[in-house]
């Protein structure tokens, strides 16, 4: 894509292909704040069949709309066999962190049909860029139906969110995507560990390995039935400071990260069923938090399979280890997913992720996420293993 143009995305403060190399250009905004007085009142122009609506996630009915759009609109893997399927609580858990912005949460509708054909969310975030904590919008969620592809429209929505976010003196973003567009500040791998095997052989998400049985395979991936570690238990609302300590340390040596506070980790860890999942170990003799480890609830759609529905995934979300081993706390989370009925455990090659990929057997996916900011140029690109923020 390098050679690709991208008539939209040269229009827009981001890192340009172009660029990529030129060290004299300056770390740091690549526009200048405007004063809100120029930021324009109105919103962009859609074709004039279509109109904009703001979704208020705390209506059921709203939520339902959103919930649909995505479920039959949103993110497929590469070989068109899965599709995200994000439920309406987990879609309320990651629209409404602390300080949203209900203007955010930007729908198409078309006019005559009322229809909801194309949404496109933000939230704001504070993440950490090298020693700067910036104000950032978190942009997610940009769908478009598949009806009305390849019509400009998401230009438009990129711009109308913009636009909003500038009306809150927010200058930032950042956003991932499995697509390379002008220009990631890291690629990223992800990695997928069978907890089900014969259900991801069935439904064609992995193959029998080669000289591999069904049952030397589901002997392969076989775990305890409950976590080894003593003293890992649920998070609760009472270790919202000891987590927030333990994350803020663990994420502070990484180039671009979350900048969490109190309100952020109870918001963001704090267990919530068929949403969130988060466990830390207390030591028995010293009652101290010592070690952390959570993951999120994203099932997939199976596209076109008889015998199955639907894939229930875990994605990796932050993890801590100080005092037990990584792989240990890791395979913990593998053990307690599994109890739980996932049928998978993914996880991106990010922060000290790669520590554990392969020794717990997790297998390489078959595509990557790259990560973006705009109007915010980095030097030099990060590893993965520099990366401190996980995106819903
Ligand atoms: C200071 C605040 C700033 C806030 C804003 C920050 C920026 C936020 C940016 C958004 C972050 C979202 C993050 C996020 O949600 C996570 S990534 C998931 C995005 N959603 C999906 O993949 C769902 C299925 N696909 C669709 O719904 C459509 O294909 C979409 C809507 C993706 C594109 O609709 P379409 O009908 O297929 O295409 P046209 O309307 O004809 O438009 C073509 C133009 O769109 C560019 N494009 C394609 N995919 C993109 C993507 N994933 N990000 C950004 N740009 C994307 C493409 O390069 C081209 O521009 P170019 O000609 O310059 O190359
Ligand atoms: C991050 N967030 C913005 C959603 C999002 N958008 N685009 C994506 C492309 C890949 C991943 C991803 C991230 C981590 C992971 F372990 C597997 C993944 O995709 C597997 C392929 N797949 C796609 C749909 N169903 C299965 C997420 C995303």
């Amino acid at each position: 894509s390098e050679s690709k143009t991208h008539k939209f995305w040269e229009t827009q403060p981001v890192g340009q292909f172009k660029d990529i190399g030129d060290t004299s250009l300056p770390e740091g905004p690549i526009e200048l704040a405007t004063p809100l007085s120029e930021v324009k009142q109105e919103p962009y122009n859609l074709p004039s069949v279509y109109e904009w609506t703001t979704c208020d996630m705390n209506s059921d009915d709203m939520c339902s709309e959103v919930y649909n759009l995505l479920k039959n609109n949103y993110v497929e893997d590469d070989e068109n066999m899965f599709r995200f399927n994000y439920s309406k609580e987990f879609l309320r858990w990651a629209l409404r962190p602390p300080g949203y912005y209900q203007s955010w949460h930007i729908g198409v509708r078309a006019k005559t049909s009322k229809k909801l054909v194309a949404f496109i969310s933000g939230i704001p975030a504070r993440i950490r860029v090298r020693d700067e904590v910036v104000k950032m919008a978190e942009i997610n969620f940009l769908c478009v139906h598949k009806k009305l592809r390849s019509k400009r429209l998401a230009p438009v929505m990129i711009k109308e969110v913009t636009r909003r976010v500038h009306l809150e003196n927010i200058w930032q973003a950042a956003y991932t995507a499995g697509v390379i567009l002008p220009t990631p500040i890291t690629t990223c791998q992800y990695w997928h560990r069978s907890l089900n095997p014969k259900k991801l052989i069935d439904v064609g998400f992995s193959r029998l390995g080669p000289r591999m049985t069904m049952s030397r395979t589901i002997k392969l991936y076989k775990l305890p039935d409950t976590p080894i570690t003593p003293g890992f238990r649920k998070m609760e609302p009472r270790d919202v400071p000891a987590v927030t300590r333990l994350l803020r340390n663990y994420l502070s040596q990484f180039g671009v990260a979350t900048d969490f506070d109190e309100n952020d980790v109870e918001h963001w860890l704090l267990p919530r069923e068929d949403v969130v999942d988060s466990y830390l170990v207390e030591s028995p003799e010293t009652h101290d938090v010592t070690d952390f480890c959570s993951f999120y609830t994203l099932p997939s759609t199976i596209l076109g399979n008889p015998n199955y529905t639907t894939l229930k995934a875990a994605y990796s979300y932050y993890n801590v280890a100080t005092q037990t081993s990584f792989l240990q706390l890791m395979n913990d989370a593998l053990i307690v997913s599994k109890q739980k009925g996932f049928d998978v455990f993914n996880a991106l090659d990010v922060m000290h992720n790669e520590s554990f990929l392969k020794e717990l057997k997790f297998g390489p996916g078959d595509g990557q996420l790259h990560y973006y900011l705009y109007n915010y140029r980095l030097k030099s690109a990060l590893k993965p293993s520099e990366l401190g923020l996980v995106l819903l």
